[in-house]
């Protein structure tokens, strides 16, 4: 609810974290009170600075609060302590500081805000009127009457276009030798105009005429004349006799209900209730997802034992979950179920069997019995045909794929999986969904491996086979993250799982006893097939859930790699067997192998209409694969090489890799080069093909 962190070696900078605006809530009130007394007692803090997280200083009491008792401790003696204490505050202000956020900025010594950020009291709108000495010091600041913008009126110190916390850090450190006494707002006397009864006469006559019967307006103005006329302490506790009879006023309440009703009525929603089918993995991170947004799940196993396994697994996550973001655990919102037909009312179902296409065609059979027409059937497959699933349902144009990312409730992207049938409404609503779950969702085209897992095959394809030219799984990730992958494609493999990948080359013969017998050494289906990772996953080795992959780790689930001398072993072995000589690889070639033929599977994905823009891609590869962000994506990141580099670099792999076809410059690259390589943005005017959807 607060961060509290030193910084510059004696600044204490309390950091508010109650999202989505900060707001005061009891919780927030404590930690601001812990904070502060750990400040003022630890003699390295010289200045404090208290801001708001994700851009939002505080958007004030926490409304959601007023119906229950007061909890925590009270507002006024906090703020007050604050003004008293020995150390000078800075308030750092971005975004909004309203209500009681304006009151805390107010008690503060000074104020730094940002020239965007909102400053001011909307409690009349709520049927209140500031009560935590807002009315009290603000007018001791700004004196009677007082209408302009807030520098010139003394509201803060410094306007700044930068991070407002960063410079109010540096305003702190010049604070400190500086007296205080001026600097206490409760302190000041309150400019007034000779005629401040006539004034007030004036204004409360305007109010009663704009605003005929409202409460709050009048109880202000009376607060101002307490402002005015009396000192600190007995104008705080007229402010506080006149917040008790609004606070408990029908017209408070009415205004409040107004403010959350207004917010929910923009929330008409297709879906309000989901089934998840399926409660391994994916489908619990999936079913957090749905919850945490406040939609009702159905959660389906076909056996007892592993419904009630994901049952607990599913209550653990959506505790520990609630629990880091300080609300309480919508486990209310949850069904568990063995039953299909209990999804008969539900508005969309997302199917996370096991990666089988006879499975999961059975499953959205029964689905179209049992659901009602207009339900939304989606699929999570990580990369099989949409449209034959949607081909055996009643409704293809409800069907759509929602591919999310290992750990669901985690990992940002989503790809919403356009199938040639899905309609427009689907897609929009799948879209939207995403959205609403936190998720950055891209549309894409229904091919083998979608976007994201169809380019990521031919970048881990390079990988294996400069394995076996002479690299190790150590130079190869070093050389991708000196390139700024947090984690090289080895490390990766082995934290999301060898295993996956490994069952997907059995199912599409490139493994097991499905091969053609006749096929050469190191060849599989007309093109080169490197065997290394096959060798690696038949001795057990799954990655970092079995303790040991591409690297060994200590424990299982252990995420320390170490080089294994296992591996090393087998490369070499491998090697010898197929007469390999090793040569030296230089870091270059594997960052341009492996980045280049990820880009170029790019361009093919864009001129099979698969992805609509460059940008979709990139996005995909930001938040699906950690794709460094300062280098902007793959495609761009070609484009910043230089297409034409790109395309003369791949040309000579190609040249000496003939049997690998992903080397082969896509037609898109070349057509760029030859029309003068336009700017990213451009690209998709050089595209033929249009997927309907995209
Ligand atoms: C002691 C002291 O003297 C007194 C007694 C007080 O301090 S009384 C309190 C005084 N403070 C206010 O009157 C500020 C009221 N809020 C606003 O004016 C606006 O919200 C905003 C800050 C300018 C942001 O606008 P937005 O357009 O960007 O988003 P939004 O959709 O409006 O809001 C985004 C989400 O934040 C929620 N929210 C906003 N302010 C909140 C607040 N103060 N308390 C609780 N929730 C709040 C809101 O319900 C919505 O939730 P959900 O719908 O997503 O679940």
């Amino acid at each position: 609810m607060a961060r509290y962190e030193l910084v510059k070696r004696s600044v204490a900078l309390i950091t508010l974290t109650n999202p989505p605006v900060n707001a005061s809530s009891s919780a927030v009130r404590h930690a601001i009170a812990k904070s502060m007394k750990c400040a003022l007692s630890d003699p390295e803090v010289t200045a404090v600075v208290i801001c708001g997280e994700n851009g939002s200083f505080c958007g004030g009491a926490d409304i959601r609060e007023f119906a229950g008792p007061l909890k925590g401790p009270p507002l006024v003696p906090l703020l007050d302590a604050i003004e008293a204490g020995e150390k000078p505050v800075v308030a750092a202000i971005e975004g909004v500081a309203l209500g009681g956020g304006f009151e805390l900025a107010l008690v503060c010594h000074y104020r730094i805000a940002h020239s965007k950020a909102r400053l001011g009291f909307p409690e009349v709108t709520l049927g209140i009127l500031p009560a935590a000495g807002g009315t009290q010091r603000l007018l001791r600041l700004i004196g009677i009457p007082a209408a302009a913008i807030s520098l010139k009126l003394g509201i803060v110190d410094q306007v700044t276009e930068q991070n407002a916390c960063e410079v109010a850090v540096e305003f702190a450190l010049r604070a400190v030798a500086k007296p205080l006494l001026s600097r206490r707002v409760s302190m000041l006397t309150t400019r007034c105009p000779p005629d401040l009864d006539a004034l007030l006469d004036a204004v409360t006559m305007q109010v009663k005429k704009k605003a005929p019967g409202v409460m709050a307006p009048l109880a202000c103005i009376q607060a101002v004349r307490a402002a005015a006329t009396m000192p600190y302490y007995k104008g705080i506790k007229r402010e506080g006799e006149l917040m008790a009879t609004l606070f408990n006023s029908g017209q408070a309440w009415a205004l409040q209900y107004c403010f959350f009703a207004q917010r929910t009525a923009g929330k008409w929603t297709l879906i309000r209730s989901a089934a998840v089918i399926g409660l391994g993995t994916m489908g619990r991170g999936i079913a957090v997802c749905l919850a945490r947004v406040g939609i009702s799940v159905i959660a389906v196993e076909s056996e007892k034992k592993l419904l009630e396994t994901g049952r607990q697994m599913v209550i653990g996550m959506l505790e520990r979950d609630a629990k880091r973001r300080g609300v309480s655990a919508s486990l209310n919102l949850f069904k568990f179920t063995l039953s299909l037909h209990d999804l008969k009312d539900v508005d969309l179902v997302i199917e996370v069997v096991f990666e089988d296409m006879a499975l999961k065609k059975r499953v959205f059979q029964e689905l179209s019995k049992v659901c009602r027409p207009a339900t939304l059937l989606c699929t999570n497959t990580s990369g099989l045909d949409v449209d034959a699933l949607a081909g055996v349902t009643d409704r293809p144009h409800l069907v759509v794929g929602m591919h999310f990312f290992s750990p669901a409730h985690v990992m940002k992207l989503l790809e919403v999986v356009c199938g040639p049938r899905s309609s427009s409404e689907t897609i929009a609503t799948a879209m939207s969904l995403g959205k609403r779950m936190g998720k950055v969702s891209v549309a894409v085209g229904n091919c083998p491996g979608f976007v994201r897992n169809r380019m990521l095959k031919p970048y881990i394809d390079q990988a294996t086979f400069l394995l076996e030219e002479g690299a190790t799984p150590e130079q190869i990730d070093k050389a991708l993250e000196d390139f700024g992958f947090a984690m090289g494609v080895f490390r990766m493999s082995d934290l999301a799982g060898l295993d996956v990948g490994w069952r997907v080359r059995k199912e599409s013969g490139l493994n097991g006893s499905d091969v053609d017998p006749e096929s050469p050494p190191r060849r599989r289906q007309g093109r080169r097939y490197c065997l290394i990772p096959d060798m690696v996953c038949e001795q057990g080795r799954f990655g970092q859930k079995t303790g040991g992959g591409w690297y060994m780790y200590d424990k299982r689930g252990g995420t320390n790699a170490k080089p294994d001398p296992l591996i090393q072993n087998l490369l070499e072995t491998y090697r010898s067997k197929y007469g390999i000589q090793p040569r030296n690889i230089s870091n270059q070639e594997i960052v341009e192998r492996c980045l280049f033929a990820l880009a170029n599977e790019g361009f093919g994905i864009l001129e099979d209409g698969m992805a609509a823009r460059p940008e979709d891609i990139d996005v995909i590869y930001l938040f699906g694969y950690g794709f460094p962000r300062h280098r902007g994506g793959p495609m761009f990141y070609a484009s910043m090489v230089g297409l034409e580099r790109v395309l003369k670099r791949l040309e000579h792999y190609h040249q000496a890799h003939p049997d690998v076809p992903h080397l082969k410059p896509s037609p898109l690259l070349k057509t760029l080069v030859a029309c003068g390589i336009p700017p990213v943005q451009k690209w998709r005017e050089h595209i033929k093909t249009m997927h309907s959807h995209l």
